[in-house]
């Protein structure tokens, strides 16, 4: 029944256990539905006798000379474990401060974001059979934050994109295909348009494809992927797609729907030392203390985590109670399943199926 979610190609997980063979990982709550989902992860480890210490952190930003900082005590525990899970965290819309989410990103290097979408057999959807993996771009594109007010009613937003982080990340994409087997790597793009900025993507990708003979390229424009992930996803099953920071935040929201939506896409942010695990959707205001949410991403994500520290056995018993859960009927799905239970009695159940 195992998925295997798992991101174990970039920096290797160098942590090690303590002498009970036990192993610190950072926690980061989050905000909104945060908690909830947490403490559903939290419950369901220590019901599979995980190896695993949580050691919580606090993310709570401060403006440190006009720039938006992360705790020390949250940086420092994140080094020291070189691996956590993080809860979604919130960000004020048009003001205030910079995300946290990408302050993290930057912080540690992470620079592949990878979101596998896999259905969930069991709960029916339009789409049968999805399977996709893409690879988002972490650090730079759209989300640089570097915009300007020129003049008031001109405002500019600069596109970031380097050749160095363009081609970590397109070579992180090859080593994903070729250890997972998927036999093509699709650069999404729209280069057509952003000729310079995008055109340097496809060109990284041009350059290093040729080290990996072995794994068909191919380029597509964002649009056509968009059209072609909603009319056929099946048609992405054997391939890693890869793009762009904001192309790779869109597609893999549209991803979730074909599967049943965002309580089920997981994901990881990948670096050269460290990796945080978080589910792919945010803090979920709309349904935040009302114990209605679906912890499934952040433990799908967790399981990927467990693969990356080698805890194989753990995220596949993880993961397999959590599939049977979900397959046993709408009793035991969240309300975002078309289902009656509350976060806090899909949780029991998945214990139960341990
Ligand atoms: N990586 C992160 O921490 C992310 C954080 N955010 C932040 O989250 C906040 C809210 O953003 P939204 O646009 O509302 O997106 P969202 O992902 O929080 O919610 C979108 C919709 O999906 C539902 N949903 C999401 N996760 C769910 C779950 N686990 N169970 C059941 N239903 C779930 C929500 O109820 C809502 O209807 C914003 O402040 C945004 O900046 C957004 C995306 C990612
Ligand atoms: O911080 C945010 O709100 C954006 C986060 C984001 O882009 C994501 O995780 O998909």
């Amino acid at each position: 029944m195992s998925r295997q979610y798992s991101a174990k190609v970039a920096g290797q997980y160098l942590g090690k256990p303590n002498s009970d063979g036990r192993y610190e990982v950072t926690l980061i709550k989050g905000d909104g539905i945060g908690t909830e989902i947490s403490d559903a992860v939290v419950k369901i480890y220590k019901a599979a006798n995980v190896p695993i210490d949580w050691e919580p952190v606090d993310v709570t930003p401060s403006l440190i000379n006009g720039v938006t900082t992360i705790p020390k005590p949250a940086v420092d525990s994140i080094n020291k474990n070189m691996i956590a899970l993080k809860g979604p965290l919130a960000t004020p819309i048009g003001k205030g401060h910079q995300s946290m989410n990408l302050t993290l990103r930057r912080t540690f290097g992470l620079f592949a974001n990878v979101r596998p979408c896999k259905s969930i057999v069991g709960y029916k959807t339009p789409y049968e059979n999805v399977d996709t993996v893409l690879i988002r771009e972490n650090t730079e594109g759209e989300y640089s934050g570097i915009e300007h007010i020129i003049v008031p009613g001109v405002v500019q937003s600069i596109k970031l994109i380097t050749k160095k982080a363009s081609e970590r990340v397109i070579r992180y994409a090859f080593e994903h295909a070729k250890s997972t087997g998927r036999h093509e790597v699709k650069v999404v793009h729209k280069a057509s348009i952003m000729k310079l900025s995008d055109g340097l993507f496809v060109q990284c990708a041009k350059e290093i494809a040729k080290d990996y003979p072995e794994i068909k390229v191919t380029f597509e424009l964002i649009d056509n992927t968009s059209l072609r992930l909603a009319s056929d996803p099946t048609t992405y099953s054997k391939v890693v797609m890869v793009m762009p920071n904001l192309y790779g935040d869109i597609l893999s929201d549209l991803s979730s729907g074909l599967i049943g939506g965002l309580g089920l896409t997981p994901s990881g942010n990948m670096g050269e030392k460290v990796s945080i695990f978080e589910a792919v959707h945010g803090s979920a205001p709309d349904i935040a203390g009302k114990g209605l949410a679906n912890p499934t991403a952040l433990l799908l994500s967790s399981c990927m985590m467990l693969r990356h520290m080698g805890l194989n056995k753990y995220a596949d018993n993880i993961e397999s109670a959590v599939l049977k859960t979900i397959a046993s009927g709408p009793e035991n799905r969240t309300g975002d399943l078309r289902g009656t239970a509350s976060t806090s009695s899909f949780t029991e159940a998945i214990i139960s199926n341990l």
